[in-house]
């Protein structure tokens, strides 16, 4: 149908940065009518006759997932790839078995306290294939009234030999191969036959992606923060931008270690603030700017306090980072109706400091932690990294462009970058705190007239 709510016009309207915003119930419909999918609309059969699919991904409620498919898709061969163990694991083995359609793959996780975190979608149809890499667990809440990532492919067509199915400038398909050959999992196989069979040549996004070990030499610049830093060593902004802040924003916090330098405004901040050819100098390490929700974003969300059992900031981890406090920012999306959807997108960027530009953009499953962009080891000479974590990283020129302006301040430009959250940043008042999960807030109720008692 030629509705603007067909999917496939929602999706081709956001081309070619195709990055959009999850859904949200309880919002003014303007927000969600442009630049915005639901589940459904990303199985929809308008996006192509899907043929199997698999999903990567943290949380998954299976029986919802199988919903979200359309009826004519709902028992097409579907692979599901995650980290759980022991008792999870065999939870996912029950709810898997009542579906004779469904397989399971258990991704290794051999380091400590890593996670598969990676939030990916492989969509295989009769003409060709879709990516699509997110933030959003696959389970009901995730998809409801919190602020969610999404970037989805063009078509990419299926061809007849491999030597025509080429490769973006971007190695998307190097990438994206590379990234699932690192599960070192036999499952994988004929996945990788048939993505080597589609023509990527079209993706204009590199692949950030992150697979737990202690990596080192070449490795060291394939996953995590150092494949960031790589890129923007190779194709970032000039030092025209050593000014600019960088931004990070997420929706959980790891330990950073007893200073600021121990790792988030030292080897991270070097990463993110790194320039063409010029490097990051030590001397002028530029703003960092955190956005994450402080505890009266959370109260006064959609969702009220329980948004804040999808921020999992313990009150251990935050006490040893007092110095956090001079970096944090509000949660803040007024041009996208969505500062009461609490987020759980993440991303990086480096932004002009009146917010009217940007010099890169990146939307990953990757929270502010070690364990998911990696933390230098060994002198600097290893990077060692916990979780599996991807997402995607938009650079101007891949768009024949020097900078991205920003849609909240260029709404008629097609190219104008379509940010989450309000730029510039607003910094959090003295008498702010960051949202901890694993403490009681008494003081004022929630948007439904709760308080937060965890125990
Ligand atoms: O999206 C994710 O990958 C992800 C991972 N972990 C958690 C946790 C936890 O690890 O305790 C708690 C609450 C929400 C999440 C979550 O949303």
């Amino acid at each position: 149908s030629s509705s603007r709510s067909d999917p496939l016009n929602i999706i081709e309207a956001c081309q070619p940065l195709n990055f959009l915003l999850t859904k949200v119930t309880g919002i003014q419909e303007k927000y969600n009518r442009s630049g915005a999918v639901g589940i459904k609309d990303l199985l929809s059969p308008s996006l192509g006759s899907l043929q199997e699919s698999v999903q990567f991904n943290y949380m998954i409620d299976i029986p919802w997932l199988v919903q979200q498919y359309p009826p004519q898709f709902r028992s097409k061969p579907l692979v599901i790839v995650h980290g759980h163990q022991r008792q999870a694991k065999m939870d996912m083995d029950v709810a898997a078995d009542h579906y004779k359609h469904i397989k399971l793959v258990n991704a290794k996780l051999e380091i400590m306290y890593g996670t598969h975190h990676t939030k990916m979608m492989l969509l295989f149809y009769d003409i060709g294939m879709r990516v699509v890499i997110h933030t959003a667990n696959l389970i009901e809440k995730d998809w409801h009234q919190k602020t969610q990532g999404v970037w989805i492919s063009p078509m990419f067509p299926k061809c007849k030999t491999a030597s025509d199915a080429k490769d973006s400038s971007t190695n998307f398909k190097q990438d994206l191969i590379q990234y699932m050959e690192a599960y070192r999992t036999p499952h994988f196989k004929s996945w990788l036959e048939k993505i080597k069979l589609h023509d990527m040549s079209s993706a204009k996004v590199h692949i950030i992606a992150s697979v737990p070990g202690r990596h080192i030499g070449p490795a060291k610049q394939t996953w995590g923060h150092f494949k960031l830093r790589k890129i923007l060593r190779q194709l970032g902004p000039g030092n025209s931008c050593k000014s600019w802040p960088v931004i990070g924003q997420f929706s959980s916090i790891g330990s950073m270690g007893p200073t600021k330098e121990s790792w988030v405004y030292g080897e991270f901040t070097e990463s993110l603030a790194t320039t063409k050819d010029g490097g990051a100098s030590l001397t002028m390490k530029p703003t960092l700017k955190l956005i994450y929700p402080s505890k009266d974003n959370v109260r006064t969300s959609l969702e009220g306090y329980p948004a804040g059992g999808s921020l999992p900031y313990s009150i251990k981890t935050a006490v040893k980072q007092q110095y956090m406090h001079q970096f944090w920012n509000h949660w803040k999306s007024e041009h996208r109706g969505r500062s009461a959807a609490c987020p759980h997108i993440k991303t990086y960027t480096r932004s002009h400091p009146d917010g009217t530009s940007i010099a890169w953009f990146a939307v990953t499953s990757a929270n502010l932690s070690k364990a998911a962009w990696g933390a230098l080891e060994k002198k600097g000479q290893q990077l060692m990294i916990r979780s599996y974590e991807i997402g995607v990283l938009f650079l101007p020129q891949n768009y024949g462009l020097e900078k991205f302006k920003t849609l909240e301040h260029a709404s008629e430009d097609p190219l104008a970058f379509p940010v989450p959250y309000d730029l510039p940043p607003t910094h959090y008042e003295k008498s702010d705190r960051p949202w901890v999960w694993d403490i009681p807030y008494m003081d004022k109720p929630d948007t439904h007239g709760n308080k937060w008692c965890p125990q």
